[in-house]
């Protein structure tokens, strides 16, 4: 006679049935209801018009992790073409209308059914700052242009407005330590380095710095449960565009009509205007009053010579404090890490001393090489840089490595600690992320609280639970079981 399986009863196979489609239930319940959705992204747009000129970035971050540190990043960059807004002075409607091309570039990368709610701003530097300090009804008349043109757009305009020195150097730091995931996780931070076309901006925590010597160089922060005492500083007019108007106005002092340059290359000539050249409130007040309408400017190419011209735009002796940068001006003793972007980087790119640890000396000789080249022969070594560019080179390198050394005092020793940089993990460091940030308030003050388990942790607990109880179930039945059939017994 064949033998019975027991658990071919009624009954245990539909404890079983049960049991299964309950545990299939419970488990995709747990997986829909804490997977992450599918991306589903929100936008943000920052205009950066600079002195020189002006870009625009669209940043995205996954809709339902606002407050999340690492998760904002960099979509799309787009430079308008011409130059930067304060150059529109005399003609504030060519500033509206040079925004429109990447405007339009905007409504394509950011999808239609976002467009309403994706914030746009425009932060202007220093470009803006100088225009104001010159002519600020032209300055006016340039927002009031750039905004009526971003009014436009179908994005939520939330306003034009000149950035402080302070605010421009406190979120290029937080730029830089939020993409290198440093705040949230409450690590050694970097300090930032800016250097623009007229104003650069330096910013680092020094534990020796709490802001009682000099207040307005403090900004605190609360992120994530972390404080911090930041030391920042805008040097107006030493960006570089300005810094290089600073040392010819400087050679120009000696006597009109020609300037022989050691910052420019030997076989470099121009003609330049001498009301273009004092136009700028950096200059003003120094143009010499027999200066003819034109001077020739001429390149000699000596590093040495050149230092010694970008040092006499420093004041390097004036300090009321425990210890300076230049110009008077507080600087705690440097610390840790330094990011270096913008110009400290294209200039550095050019130099081929991108690299991390390049000794101070090896910059020292590559530039008294660069500066001894002859025009020409630079022309020919790189036929692909604009002129615009490849002219400057000598005297922005002098100026970078003498700001550096001898402004913010970095010595051989702590010079390997800066790092060139233009972007990290795709997004460009400078202001214009941490300033979105900040107005979206997508950084808090507190740590948000995380789960207690990652998902795929969490799915794998509920499965374990689940199997445990059904067997735990089925075992608690065990007195309904059929009881096993006897042998036949053969007598
Ligand atoms: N490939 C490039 C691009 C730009 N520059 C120069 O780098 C300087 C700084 O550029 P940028 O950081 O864009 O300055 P802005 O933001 O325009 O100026 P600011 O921040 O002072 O307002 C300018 O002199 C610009 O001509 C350069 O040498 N090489
Ligand atoms: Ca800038």
């Amino acid at each position: 006679m064949k033998e019975r399986n027991p658990w071919h009863t009624p009954l245990t196979i539909i404890i079983a049935v049960i049991g299964v489609i309950a545990i299939v239930a419970l488990v995709t319940i747990a997986v829909l209801q804490n997977k992450p959705l599918i991306p589903k992204y929100k936008y943000g747009i920052v205009l950066d018009a600079g002195s020189s000129h002006t870009a625009m970035y669209i940043y995205e971050w996954p809709a339902e992790k606002d407050n999340n540190t690492g998760r904002v990043e960099q979509t799309h960059c787009c430079k308008v073409s011409g130059s930067g807004i304060s150059d529109y002075a005399s003609d504030p409607k060519l500033a509206g209308e040079s925004l429109k091309a990447c405007m339009r570039d905007a409504e394509r990368f950011v999808p239609s059914e976002r467009h309403e709610e994706t914030p746009l701003y425009l932060g202007a530097t220093a470009g803006m700052r100088l225009l104001n300090i010159k002519d600020s009804a032209a300055s006016d008349r340039v927002f009031q242009a750039v905004s009526e043109s971003l009014q436009k757009s179908p994005f939520s305009f939330q306003g034009a407005r000149i950035l402080s020195g302070q605010e421009e150097g406190a979120f290029g730091w937080v730029t830089v330590n939020y993409l290198d995931d440093r705040l949230e996780q409450g690590l050694e931070t970097t300090g930032a380095l800016d250097l623009g076309g007229a104003s650069t901006q330096i910013s680092f925590i020094s534990d020796s710095f709490d802001g009682s010597e000099s207040p307005s160089n403090y900004v605190a922060f609360r992120l994530y449960g972390n404080d911090y005492n930041l030391y920042t500083h805008s040097f107006l007019c030493y960006g570089k565009d300005q810094a290089l108007r600073m040392a010819l106005a400087h050679q120009t002092q000696s006597g009109p009509g020609s300037i022989v340059d050691p910052c420019f290359n030997n076989g470099y000539s121009a003609v330049k205007n001498y009301s273009v050249l004092y136009e700028s409130p950096c200059v003003s007040g120094r143009k010499p009053s027999s200066a003819p309408q034109t001077f020739t400017h001429t390149g000699k190419g000596n590093f040495y010579e050149c230092q010694e011209v970008v040092k006499s735009i420093f004041n390097f002796t004036e300090c009321k404090y425990s210890q300076c940068s230049f110009n008077g001006i507080f600087q705690p003793t440097l610390q840790g890490t330094y990011g270096a972007f913008s110009a400290y980087y294209f200039v550095m790119k050019f130099l081929n001393l991108t690299d991390t640890s390049v000794p101070l000396q090896s910059v020292k000789e590559a530039l008294a090489r660069l500066c001894a080249t002859p025009f020409d022969t630079l022309k020919k070594q790189h036929p692909e840089v604009k002129l615009k560019f490849l002219n400057e080179y000598c005297f922005s390198g002098t100026y970078i490595f003498t700001l550096l050394t001898e402004g913010y005092n970095f010595t051989s020793r702590t010079f390997s600690d800066i790092k060139f940089i233009k972007k990290i993990k795709g997004s460009d460091a400078g202001w214009t992320l941490g300033y979105m940030l900040n107005l979206t308030n997508m950084i808090p003050a507190e740590a948000p609280d995380t789960p207690l388990l990652p998902h795929a942790g969490y799915v794998s607990v509920i499965t374990v639970i689940a199997l445990v109880l059904f067997v735990l179930f089925i075992l608690s039945l065990r007195p309904l079981w059929p009881r096993c059939s006897q042998k036949p017994q053969i007598v």
